[in-house]
Formats: C-alpha cells, sequence, structure tokens
C-alpha cells in the first residue's frame, strides 16, 4: 500500500490507502459493487465529488482499488492524473460501451486493445487518431478472459448470466453519448474497424502513456447500436460487471 498525500489532489481526498493497482469504472455505483464483490474488508478510499473509490484486499491476497472516473475524458482525466500523483501505476477500466457491428449480444466483454480518439479530452492531451494499451497487460487480460469464457469464473460461461462472448479490438471513445448526428457512424479504417463506442479510453490510454502508467480496458457491451438494437438490463449488468471485475483482478495478479 501507498502512502496518501492529500494535499497534492484537489478531487480525490483519499480516506484510506490506495494500490498501485487500481479498476476504473466509470460508475460510482459500480465500484461499490465491484468492492462488495471482489474486496476483502473494503475501506473508503475517496468519496469526495461523488467519485467513489475503495481499497481492500482481492482474490490474490494483495490491496487493490476500485475507483470511479464518472462519465466522459474530462472527468476521467482529472481522476487518473491525481491517482498517478498518489502513486498508481497500472490501471484497468473496468467500463461498459455500445457495440457499432453485429455479433454482439448484451453482456459480451470487449479487451480494447486501442482507442480511436473522437474526444476532445485524449486530443487535448496530444492522442493522435489512435491510442494503444499496455501491450503486456491486454494480453493478461486476454488471457484471463479466455480463463472466464472456458468457465473459470462466475458468473458463468457463456449462455449463463453475465458468461458472454469475449472480443479484443478497437474502441472509438466520444464526448457524446446522446449525438444529435443521430448515428455512432464508425470513423475508424474499414481494416481496422471499431468494435464498440464509449468516452474515457483513449483518455486513459493518452494519460498513462504521458505519465508512464501501465493501462489496460475491459468494457462490457452494455448497448447493441449495429444491426440489432437493445440496453442491457440492470441484473445482466451487473452479472457482467462482476465478470469483467474478476477479468481485470486475474489479470493484475
Ligand atoms: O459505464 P461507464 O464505465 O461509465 O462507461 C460508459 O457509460 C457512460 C455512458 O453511459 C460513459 O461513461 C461511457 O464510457
Ligand atoms: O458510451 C457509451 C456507453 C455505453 N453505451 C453506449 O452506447 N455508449
Amino acid at each position: 500500500m501507498l502512502a496518501a498525500d492529500m494535499a497534492t489532489t484537489l478531487h480525490i481526498h483519499p480516506t484510506a490507502d490506495l494500490s498501485e493497482r487500481v479498476l476504473l469504472p466509470g460508475d460510482p455505483g459500480r465500484a461499490l459493487l465491484l468492492a462488495q464483490s471482489l474486496l476483502e474488508r473494503p475501506k473508503m478510499f475517496n468519496h469526495h465529488r461523488g467519485l467513489w473509490g475503495y481499497t481492500g484486499a482481492a482474490a490474490d491476497g494483495e490491496p487493490l482499488t476500485i475507483q470511479s472516473t464518472g462519465m466522459g475524458g474530462p472527468s476521467a482525466a482529472i481522476v487518473i492524473e491525481e491517482l498517478a500523483r498518489l502513486g498508481a501505476r497500472r490501471l484497468v477500466r473496468v467500463g461498459s460501451c455500445g457495440a457499432l457491428l453485429g455479433g454482439f449480444a448484451l453482456g459480451d466483454a470487449i479487451v480494447a486493445e486501442e482507442a480511436i480518439a473522437s474526444d476532445g479530452t485524449s486530443r487535448a492531451l496530444g492522442a493522435g487518431e489512435r491510442v494503444a494499451a499496455d501491450a503486456a497487460l491486454t494480453d493478461a487480460l486476454t488471457d484471463a478472459a479466455a480463463g472466464e469464457v472456458s468457465g473459470g469464473g462466475k458468473p458463468g460461461g457463456p449462455g449463463e448470466p453475465g458468461g458472454g462472448a469475449v472480443r479484443r479490438g478497437a474502441v472509438v471513445t466520444t464526448d457524446l453519448f446522446y449525438d444529435p448526428a443521430g448515428e455512432h457512424a464508425d470513423p475508424s479504417d474499414p481494416a481496422h474497424p471499431a468494435l464498440a463506442i464509449e468516452m474515457e479510453t483513449a483518455t486513459l490510454f493518452q494519460l498513462s502513456a504521458l505519465r508512464g502508467l501501465q493501462a489496460g480496458c475491459v468494457l462490457v457491451v452494455s448497448d447493441l447500436l449495429g444491426p440489432q438494437r437493445g440496453r442491457i438490463d440492470a441484473e445482466a449488468m451487473e452479472a457482467a460487471a462482476i465478470r469483467v471485475g474478476r477479468i481485470a483482478v486475474a489479470a493484475l495478479s
């Protein structure tokens, strides 16, 4: 565990130790769910600004912090910058996304190996068109996901709640959830199509590259935006969130 230094951070006010490894859901409620599901003896790490965070012992017995980023690049950039100043070194976003292509089911998971930077925050931080995840951490997430799919984890293998397929590829990061353009047109190169759309991953990858942090990302498919349309229900989202949380913990172990 690392000594937390509140004086350096204006938005994260640590009330517990910080682990050098951190899961980053956008949703504070998902941070609580994951803390209750994945941590022994969780303590609140932060509640300032409603950005709930928790630190406890993960399944491997080592400390783990789970800290919500809020929605969108600007909020995520503040949280990630302050976590870096406090001593975080390995970060995995455990988020949700809308699948842009066919062939996905609600509750499937995506390991993001790169993000297409269609957002303002990562671009303001100097991102080019695409920003990459840490390769070793992404391979570890892919291996951990394969273990879950083959039935090593709970809840569920394929077909069970929270136990859908896992794919690896690019995601596109945007600033708008409600886009007046109406469609989430796939802006990517046809040779490397984006699997899904979300709002923080490009910022995480770009800021981590600037600060020398290892960053990865695993996402639950909460929406189908391609040929089929649909939105996951709350129970299935919880099961899928716990599953991707377990994948992330295994990758960080
Ligand atoms: O579920 P989280 O991790 O918040 O991620 C996605 O959900 C939010 C939009 O509903 C955005 O933050 C988007 O990136
Ligand atoms: O940013 C997001 C997150 C989930 N679903 C979407 O369609 N977009």
